[in-house]
Protein backbone atom coordinates (compact mmCIF):
# COMPACT_ATOMS: atom_id res chain seq x y z
CA UNK A 1 0.00 0.00 0.00
CA UNK A 2 1.13 3.16 -1.23
CA UNK A 3 1.32 5.47 2.01
CA UNK A 4 0.60 9.43 2.09
CA UNK A 5 3.29 11.58 4.11
CA UNK A 6 0.80 13.87 5.88
CA UNK A 7 3.63 17.00 5.81
CA UNK A 8 0.37 19.26 7.43
CA UNK A 9 0.08 16.82 10.35
CA UNK A 10 3.90 16.34 10.70
CA UNK A 11 4.14 20.25 10.76
CA UNK A 12 1.34 20.74 13.23
CA UNK A 13 3.48 18.36 15.94
CA UNK A 14 6.33 19.62 14.89
CA UNK A 15 5.35 23.23 15.86
CA UNK A 16 3.57 21.70 18.87
CA UNK A 17 6.45 20.81 20.19
CA UNK A 18 8.29 24.09 19.33
CA UNK A 19 5.50 25.89 20.91
CA UNK A 20 6.41 24.04 24.23
CA UNK A 21 9.99 24.54 23.61
CA UNK A 22 9.56 28.47 23.34
CA UNK A 23 7.18 28.39 26.39
CA UNK A 24 10.09 26.82 28.61
CA UNK A 25 12.32 29.87 27.39
CA UNK A 26 10.09 32.22 28.23
CA UNK A 27 9.58 30.97 31.92
CA UNK A 28 12.53 29.54 32.90
CA UNK A 29 14.38 33.05 30.88
CA UNK A 30 11.93 35.61 30.36
CA UNK A 31 13.01 35.50 26.48
CA UNK A 32 10.75 35.37 23.40
CA UNK A 33 11.96 34.43 20.38
CA UNK A 34 11.61 36.95 17.57
CA UNK A 35 11.44 36.47 13.61
CA UNK A 36 12.12 39.40 11.45
CA UNK A 37 10.35 38.65 7.96
CA UNK A 38 11.24 41.77 5.15
CA UNK A 39 9.15 41.87 2.03
CA UNK A 40 10.09 43.63 -1.00
CA UNK A 41 7.40 44.96 -3.36
CA UNK A 42 3.52 43.15 -3.02
CA UNK A 43 3.49 39.90 -4.65
CA UNK A 44 -0.09 38.16 -3.85
CA UNK A 45 1.48 34.49 -3.32
CA UNK A 46 4.61 36.07 -1.45
CA UNK A 47 1.32 37.95 0.85
CA UNK A 48 -0.32 34.66 1.33
CA UNK A 49 3.07 32.94 2.60
CA UNK A 50 4.07 35.96 4.85
CA UNK A 51 0.67 36.43 6.18
CA UNK A 52 1.01 32.56 7.01
CA UNK A 53 4.03 32.28 8.76
CA UNK A 54 3.30 35.38 10.77
CA UNK A 55 0.58 33.37 12.30
CA UNK A 56 2.02 30.11 12.96
CA UNK A 57 5.00 31.92 14.36
CA UNK A 58 1.99 33.48 16.97
CA UNK A 59 0.60 30.34 17.64
CA UNK A 60 4.10 29.14 18.52
CA UNK A 61 5.05 32.00 20.57
CA UNK A 62 7.46 33.42 18.69
CA UNK A 63 6.67 37.56 18.13
CA UNK A 64 6.98 38.49 14.13
CA UNK A 65 8.18 41.77 12.78
CA UNK A 66 6.67 42.27 9.24
CA UNK A 67 8.66 45.07 7.20
CA UNK A 68 7.22 45.78 4.04
CA UNK A 69 9.39 48.16 1.20
CA UNK A 70 8.35 49.58 -2.11
CA UNK A 71 9.19 47.44 -5.01
CA UNK A 72 11.64 50.35 -6.16
CA UNK A 73 13.41 50.41 -2.67
CA UNK A 74 17.04 51.00 -2.82
CA UNK A 75 19.45 48.68 -1.92
CA UNK A 76 21.39 50.98 0.59
CA UNK A 77 17.71 51.22 2.23
CA UNK A 78 17.28 47.75 2.05
CA UNK A 79 20.75 46.99 3.03
CA UNK A 80 20.34 49.33 6.00
CA UNK A 81 17.35 47.85 7.49
CA UNK A 82 19.37 45.14 7.76
CA UNK A 83 21.58 46.30 9.54
CA UNK A 84 19.11 47.34 12.34
CA UNK A 85 17.57 43.99 12.17
CA UNK A 86 21.43 42.46 13.11
CA UNK A 87 21.79 44.55 15.70
CA UNK A 88 18.31 44.32 17.28
CA UNK A 89 18.57 41.86 20.13
CA UNK A 90 14.60 40.99 20.11
CA UNK A 91 15.25 39.90 16.37
CA UNK A 92 16.55 36.45 16.28
CA UNK A 93 15.99 35.65 12.90
CA UNK A 94 16.01 37.53 9.67
CA UNK A 95 13.98 36.53 6.58
CA UNK A 96 13.95 38.27 3.14
CA UNK A 97 10.94 37.04 1.01
CA UNK A 98 12.84 35.73 -2.69
CA UNK A 99 12.89 36.60 -5.41
CA UNK A 100 13.70 40.12 -4.98
CA UNK A 101 12.64 42.96 -7.33
CA UNK A 102 15.27 42.29 -10.35
CA UNK A 103 17.08 45.59 -9.50
CA UNK A 104 18.20 44.50 -6.09
CA UNK A 105 21.42 41.90 -5.96
CA UNK A 106 19.82 38.91 -3.73
CA UNK A 107 23.54 38.04 -3.37
CA UNK A 108 24.55 41.00 -1.59
CA UNK A 109 21.50 41.02 0.69
CA UNK A 110 22.23 37.68 1.63
CA UNK A 111 25.17 38.12 2.29
CA UNK A 112 24.64 41.34 4.70
CA UNK A 113 22.16 39.02 6.85
CA UNK A 114 24.14 38.49 9.83
CA UNK A 115 25.23 34.39 9.39
CA UNK A 116 23.64 33.34 13.33
CA UNK A 117 20.27 35.44 12.26
CA UNK A 118 20.17 34.06 8.91
CA UNK A 119 16.89 31.30 9.38
CA UNK A 120 17.03 30.65 6.14
CA UNK A 121 20.24 28.95 5.77
CA UNK A 122 21.35 31.35 2.64
CA UNK A 123 24.24 32.78 3.79
CA UNK A 124 27.93 31.63 2.73
CA UNK A 125 28.78 30.96 5.83
CA UNK A 126 25.90 28.53 6.71
CA UNK A 127 25.97 26.92 2.93
CA UNK A 128 30.12 26.05 3.87
CA UNK A 129 29.59 24.67 7.18
CA UNK A 130 26.79 22.53 6.32
CA UNK A 131 28.37 21.17 3.17
CA UNK A 132 31.61 20.50 5.48
CA UNK A 133 29.57 19.14 8.06
CA UNK A 134 29.93 21.79 10.70
CA UNK A 135 26.99 23.13 13.25
CA UNK A 136 24.74 25.54 10.36
CA UNK A 137 21.51 26.99 10.20
CA UNK A 138 19.98 24.41 7.50
CA UNK A 139 17.76 25.83 4.83
CA UNK A 140 14.06 24.90 5.60
CA UNK A 141 12.40 23.20 2.78
CA UNK A 142 15.69 20.85 2.38
CA UNK A 143 15.47 20.36 5.94
CA UNK A 144 11.35 19.85 6.21
CA UNK A 145 12.04 17.02 3.40
CA UNK A 146 15.14 15.68 5.61
CA UNK A 147 12.29 14.85 8.62
CA UNK A 148 9.91 13.38 6.22
CA UNK A 149 12.05 10.87 5.16
CA UNK A 150 13.69 10.20 8.77
CA UNK A 151 10.12 9.69 9.86
CA UNK A 152 9.22 7.37 6.95
CA UNK A 153 12.08 5.16 6.92
CA UNK A 154 13.85 5.64 9.87
CA UNK A 155 17.31 4.80 8.82
CA UNK A 156 19.02 6.73 5.34
CA UNK A 157 22.04 4.96 5.35
CA UNK A 158 22.49 3.38 1.88
CA UNK A 159 19.69 3.95 0.11
CA UNK A 160 20.32 5.34 -3.14
CA UNK A 161 18.70 9.13 -3.02
CA UNK A 162 18.15 11.38 -6.47
CA UNK A 163 17.83 14.78 -5.80
CA UNK A 164 15.84 16.35 -8.98
CA UNK A 165 17.11 19.86 -9.09
CA UNK A 166 19.88 22.10 -8.40
CA UNK A 167 19.04 25.55 -6.78
CA UNK A 168 20.88 26.76 -3.94
CA UNK A 169 17.10 27.13 -1.64
CA UNK A 170 16.71 23.49 -2.46
CA UNK A 171 18.94 20.95 -4.69
CA UNK A 172 22.64 21.69 -3.16
CA UNK A 173 21.72 21.75 0.13
CA UNK A 174 19.15 18.60 -0.05
CA UNK A 175 21.85 16.48 -1.72
CA UNK A 176 24.07 17.29 1.25
CA UNK A 177 22.02 16.68 3.40
CA UNK A 178 21.04 13.63 2.46
CA UNK A 179 24.91 12.73 2.32
CA UNK A 180 25.38 13.58 6.05
CA UNK A 181 22.95 10.89 6.21
CA UNK A 182 24.64 8.41 4.51
CA UNK A 183 22.80 8.17 0.91
CA UNK A 184 24.57 7.82 -2.45
CA UNK A 185 23.40 10.73 -3.52
CA UNK A 186 23.04 11.75 -7.17
CA UNK A 187 21.75 15.29 -8.65
CA UNK A 188 20.24 15.48 -11.70
CA UNK A 189 18.97 18.31 -13.80
CA UNK A 190 17.45 20.20 -16.77
CA UNK A 191 20.78 18.74 -18.66
CA UNK A 192 20.94 15.15 -17.31
CA UNK A 193 20.79 12.48 -19.76
CA UNK A 194 19.06 9.37 -19.29
CA UNK A 195 16.63 11.62 -17.02
CA UNK A 196 13.77 8.67 -16.13
CA UNK A 197 16.89 5.79 -15.96
CA UNK A 198 18.35 7.69 -13.29
CA UNK A 199 15.43 8.51 -11.51
CA UNK A 200 13.70 4.42 -11.68
CA UNK A 201 17.27 3.68 -9.98
CA UNK A 202 16.23 5.79 -6.63
CA UNK A 203 15.17 4.16 -3.20
CA UNK A 204 14.43 7.95 -2.42
CA UNK A 205 13.42 10.99 -5.00
CA UNK A 206 13.25 14.52 -4.37
CA UNK A 207 11.89 16.56 -6.78
CA UNK A 208 12.79 20.10 -6.87
CA UNK A 209 12.46 21.90 -10.45
CA UNK A 210 8.98 23.75 -10.86
CA UNK A 211 8.41 21.45 -13.78
CA UNK A 212 4.35 20.26 -12.51
CA UNK A 213 3.65 16.49 -13.20
CA UNK A 214 7.17 16.08 -14.85
CA UNK A 215 8.16 12.89 -12.28
CA UNK A 216 5.32 10.14 -13.71
CA UNK A 217 4.79 6.43 -12.31
CA UNK A 218 7.01 4.77 -14.83
CA UNK A 219 9.78 6.74 -13.72
CA UNK A 220 9.50 5.65 -10.44
CA UNK A 221 11.31 2.20 -8.88
CA UNK A 222 8.53 0.47 -6.99
CA UNK A 223 8.28 0.99 -3.14
CA UNK A 224 10.43 3.87 -3.61
CA UNK A 225 9.63 7.06 -1.56
CA UNK A 226 8.99 10.46 -3.29
CA UNK A 227 9.14 13.82 -1.80
CA UNK A 228 7.15 16.36 -4.06
CA UNK A 229 8.72 19.67 -3.31
CA UNK A 230 7.34 21.59 -6.42
CA UNK A 231 5.12 23.90 -5.67
CA UNK A 232 3.74 25.20 -9.44
CA UNK A 233 0.53 27.42 -9.32
CA UNK A 234 -1.34 26.40 -13.00
CA UNK A 235 -4.62 27.13 -14.69
CA UNK A 236 -6.52 24.52 -15.24
CA UNK A 237 -10.37 24.21 -16.85
CA UNK A 238 -10.38 28.17 -15.79
CA UNK A 239 -9.65 27.67 -12.28
CA UNK A 240 -5.95 27.76 -10.86
CA UNK A 241 -4.56 25.25 -8.72
CA UNK A 242 -1.19 23.41 -6.90
CA UNK A 243 0.91 21.16 -8.80
CA UNK A 244 3.82 19.39 -8.26
CA UNK A 245 6.41 18.45 -10.03
CA UNK A 246 4.86 14.73 -9.38
CA UNK A 247 2.06 13.74 -11.38
CA UNK A 248 0.23 12.26 -8.08
CA UNK A 249 -2.11 9.89 -9.81
CA UNK A 250 0.34 7.47 -11.83
CA UNK A 251 3.18 7.93 -9.35
CA UNK A 252 0.98 6.98 -5.92
CA UNK A 253 0.51 3.73 -7.87
CA UNK A 254 4.08 2.53 -7.98
CA UNK A 255 5.49 4.82 -4.85
CA UNK A 256 5.63 3.17 -1.08
CA UNK A 257 5.35 6.63 0.20
CA UNK A 258 4.66 10.29 -1.77
CA UNK A 259 3.95 13.50 -0.57
CA UNK A 260 0.98 15.14 -1.81
CA UNK A 261 0.67 19.00 -3.37
CA UNK A 262 -0.61 21.17 -1.05
CA UNK A 263 -0.44 19.18 2.51
CA UNK A 264 3.25 17.81 1.72
CA UNK A 265 6.62 20.03 1.86
CA UNK A 266 4.80 23.38 2.06
CA UNK A 267 3.78 23.06 5.53
CA UNK A 268 6.76 21.95 6.86
CA UNK A 269 8.86 24.48 5.16
CA UNK A 270 6.89 26.85 7.78
CA UNK A 271 7.80 24.98 10.82
CA UNK A 272 11.26 24.73 10.35
CA UNK A 273 11.91 28.30 9.70
CA UNK A 274 10.12 28.20 13.26
CA UNK A 275 12.95 25.42 14.43
CA UNK A 276 15.69 27.70 13.19
CA UNK A 277 14.47 30.72 14.98
CA UNK A 278 14.01 28.59 18.28
CA UNK A 279 17.33 27.35 17.66
CA UNK A 280 19.09 30.67 16.74
CA UNK A 281 17.84 32.25 19.84
CA UNK A 282 19.16 29.67 21.98
CA UNK A 283 22.13 30.17 19.86
CA UNK A 284 22.42 34.05 20.57
CA UNK A 285 21.66 33.25 24.05
CA UNK A 286 24.06 30.76 24.85
CA UNK A 287 21.30 28.28 26.05
CA UNK A 288 21.25 24.53 25.01
CA UNK A 289 18.89 24.02 22.01
CA UNK A 290 17.33 20.92 22.50
CA UNK A 291 18.46 18.80 19.09
CA UNK A 292 16.26 16.00 19.15
CA UNK A 293 12.97 18.04 18.86
CA UNK A 294 12.26 16.64 15.57
CA UNK A 295 12.54 12.77 16.67
CA UNK A 296 10.28 14.30 19.98
CA UNK A 297 7.50 15.73 17.45
CA UNK A 298 8.04 12.90 14.43
CA UNK A 299 8.60 9.60 15.93
CA UNK A 300 9.84 7.07 13.32
CA UNK A 301 7.12 5.47 11.41
CA UNK A 302 8.74 2.63 10.00
CA UNK A 303 11.65 0.78 12.75
CA UNK A 304 14.49 0.63 10.58
CA UNK A 305 14.99 -3.57 9.38
CA UNK A 306 18.12 -4.98 11.34
CA UNK A 307 20.14 -7.39 10.37
CA UNK A 308 19.44 -11.15 12.22
CA UNK A 309 23.58 -11.36 13.29
CA UNK A 310 23.36 -7.82 14.85
N1 LIG B 1 13.61 33.77 1.77
C1 LIG B 1 12.66 32.90 1.42
N2 LIG B 1 12.50 31.78 2.13
C2 LIG B 1 11.53 30.89 1.79
O1 LIG B 1 11.38 29.83 2.45
C3 LIG B 1 10.67 31.19 0.68
C4 LIG B 1 10.89 32.39 -0.01
N3 LIG B 1 11.90 33.21 0.36
N4 LIG B 1 10.11 32.71 -1.07
C5 LIG B 1 8.97 31.89 -1.46
C6 LIG B 1 9.19 30.45 -1.11
C7 LIG B 1 7.96 29.60 -1.12
N5 LIG B 1 7.80 29.12 0.24
C8 LIG B 1 6.71 28.39 0.68
C9 LIG B 1 6.50 28.06 1.99
C10 LIG B 1 5.37 27.38 2.40
C11 LIG B 1 4.42 27.00 1.49
C12 LIG B 1 3.19 26.30 1.94
O2 LIG B 1 2.88 26.26 3.11
N6 LIG B 1 2.41 25.72 1.00
C13 LIG B 1 1.15 25.05 1.29
C14 LIG B 1 0.03 25.60 0.41
C15 LIG B 1 -0.03 27.07 0.30
C16 LIG B 1 -1.07 27.53 -0.71
O3 LIG B 1 -2.20 26.97 -0.72
O4 LIG B 1 -0.76 28.43 -1.50
C17 LIG B 1 1.28 23.56 0.98
O5 LIG B 1 2.15 23.18 0.18
O6 LIG B 1 0.49 22.80 1.51
C18 LIG B 1 4.61 27.27 0.16
C19 LIG B 1 5.76 27.95 -0.24
C20 LIG B 1 8.81 29.60 1.00
N7 LIG B 1 9.66 30.36 0.28
MG1 LIG C 1 3.44 20.75 -0.22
Amino acid sequence: MTRIIDGKQQANRLREVIGQETLGLQERHGIRPGLAVVMVGNDPASQVYVRNKARQAGEAGIASFEHRLEANVSQQALLALIATLNADPAVHGILVQLPLPASLSEAAVIQAIAPDKDVDGFHPINIGNLATGARAMVPCTPLGCLMLLRQQLGELAGKRALVLGRSNIVGKPMANLLLRDSCTVTVAHSRTHGLAEECRRADILVAAVGRPGLVTGDWIKPGATIIDVGINRIEEQGRSRLAGDVDFTSASQVAGAITPVPGGVGPMTIACLLLNTLQATCHQHRLPFAEDIPQRALPTHRKPTRSVTS
